[in-house]
């Protein structure tokens, strides 16, 4: 069943936020990451406005839901996805930062990260953790740029601390059927200036993204639109009748193409991947936790920034460090991160010691390897050594000097 949305509705149907933190989950969690849950719970205050304009979203034909509350714990938590496509990545990327996400098993929703010892993993739906970073009941969370936004509703409270953690790429768009009265519309400005659409009989558009769809509606001036929700499937909504268009999630297109649907030129509302995001209260107002935030930051950083480079090494015969030096950097994909390093190779040869060659040591980006490896041999290189870079730990962080800043610091 669908539910038919107002144009003008800005805020998203979901279920209530839980007014206050969760009782344990299992009986059988390890004591010490809980002593929080005992009596110790104490309200220190109420949040922000905006969530209780959330919950106002949130109780359509029902009571509003009460404020959420800051309580104070010991325990940093990280909300990271319980199932789905997102976990499985949240929980390698981690490990290839070595940190390793202790789960028991995976039905048990809190784990533990030996790595970070005042730090616990909260297993939860994508949407829900953005909902329980607004209430307090989380503190940091790995999820999608696209759910943040649909559930984060641009809540200043959020603050995406990494946003390109390199995993769930896609991007949310508008499709249309590529057949009938859609065959020759091409562009959201056509699809708008269609003479169909009207007060009356409105563009009907299914989508999943009831906050961020009218927004970007609204935000484009598409007036004669009405949005309809359904949770999967929605590219069957055009074909079934139901609806017009749809907007939904695309990675690799095939779902649209297989149910004759096309994507539309100024049709794509945002692109998205994984992000690290963070609740601004708790990382100025909770213990710990501008700690817990840095180290993760520190690590992704130093992982992600080596992911995509290899280690090059290679011979070069020459007759001082500076000279070898100009041959590798009048190449354009030879100068490495700062410029390559260059040492002497010390040859006995007839019990004398000589210099003859030097070994250059350059970073280079996975994508221009061969044509690194090409330059290299043109300016006389050999035995060329490639191997993967695990870590590149820069002198400072870039992602937490922004973040301080947007703290203030
Ligand atoms: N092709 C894709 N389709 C949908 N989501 C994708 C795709 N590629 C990457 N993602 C990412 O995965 C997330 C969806 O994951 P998943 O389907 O497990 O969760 P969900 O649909 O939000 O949760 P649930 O199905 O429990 O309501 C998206 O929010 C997006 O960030
Ligand atoms: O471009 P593609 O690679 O084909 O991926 C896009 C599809 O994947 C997602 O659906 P999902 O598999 O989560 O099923 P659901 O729509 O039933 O949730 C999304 O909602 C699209 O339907
Ligand atoms: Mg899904």
């Amino acid at each position: 069943m669908s539910i038919l949305l107002p144009t003008n509705l800005q805020k998203c149907p979901s279920p209530s936020l839980s007014p206050s933190p969760s009782p344990p989950l299992l009986s059988s969690s390890p004591s010490s990451a809980f002593s929080f849950l005992g009596t110790r719970r104490r309200c220190l205050r109420f949040v922000t406005s905006s969530v209780a304009s959330l919950q106002s979203s949130v109780a359509i034909g029902s009571a509003p839901a009460p404020a959420a509350v800051v309580v104070e714990r010991d325990q940093i938590r990280l909300g990271l996805p319980s199932k789905g496509r997102m976990a499985a990545d949240a929980i390698d990327l981690l490990k290839d930062c070595q940190l390793f996400v202790k789960q028991v098993n995976p039905r048990q929703y809190v784990a533990q990260i030996p790595q970070l010892p005042n730090t616990e993993v909260w297993f939860q739906r994508p949407k829900d953790i953005v909902r329980k970073l607004l209430s307090g009941d989380l503190d940091l969370g790995i999820v999608g740029l696209d759910t943040l936004s649909e559930y984060g509703q641009g809540d200043e409270d959020l603050i995406v601390v990494h946003e390109a953690l390199n995993f769930g790429d896609c991007h949310l768009s508008i499709a249309i059927p590529n057949y009938g009265i859609f065959e020759n519309i091409n562009s959201l400005k056509e699809l708008a200036e269609m003479p169909q659409w009207s007060e009356e009989r409105p563009l009907r558009v299914a989508t999943g993204f009831t906050y961020l769809g009218p927004k970007f509606m609204k935000e484009n001036g598409i007036k004669h639109v009405a949005f309809s929700t359904a949770d999967g499937a929605l590219e069957a909504a055009p074909a079934m009748g139901i609806a017009d268009a749809i907007l939904d999630l695309v990675s690799s297109g095939t779902t649209l193409k297989e149910n004759n649907l096309k994507e539309i030129e100024g049709g794509v509302v945002l692109e998205s991947q994984a992000v690290l995001v963070a609740s601004r209260r708790a990382l100025t107002d909770r213990k710990g936790a501008l700690n817990t935030v840095h180290e993760i930051l520190e690590r992704l950083e130093a992982h992600l920034k080596a992911d995509g480079q290899f280690t090059v090494v290679a011979n070069m015969r020459g007759n001082s460090a500076e000279e070898v030096a100009e041959r590798v950097l009048s190449q354009p994909s030879l100068s490495g991160l700062q410029g390559p390093t260059i040492s002497p190779v010390y040859c006995k040869q007839d019990g004398q010691v000589s210099i003859d060659y030097y070994a250059i040591v350059i970073c280079v980006p996975k994508k221009a390897l061969y044509e690194s490896v090409k330059q290299l041999r043109a300016v006389g290189g050999s035995g060329v050594l490639v191997s993967p870079l695990t870590y590149i730990f820069d002198e400072d962080t870039p992602r937490w000097g922004q973040l301080l800043t947007n703290l203030k610091l």
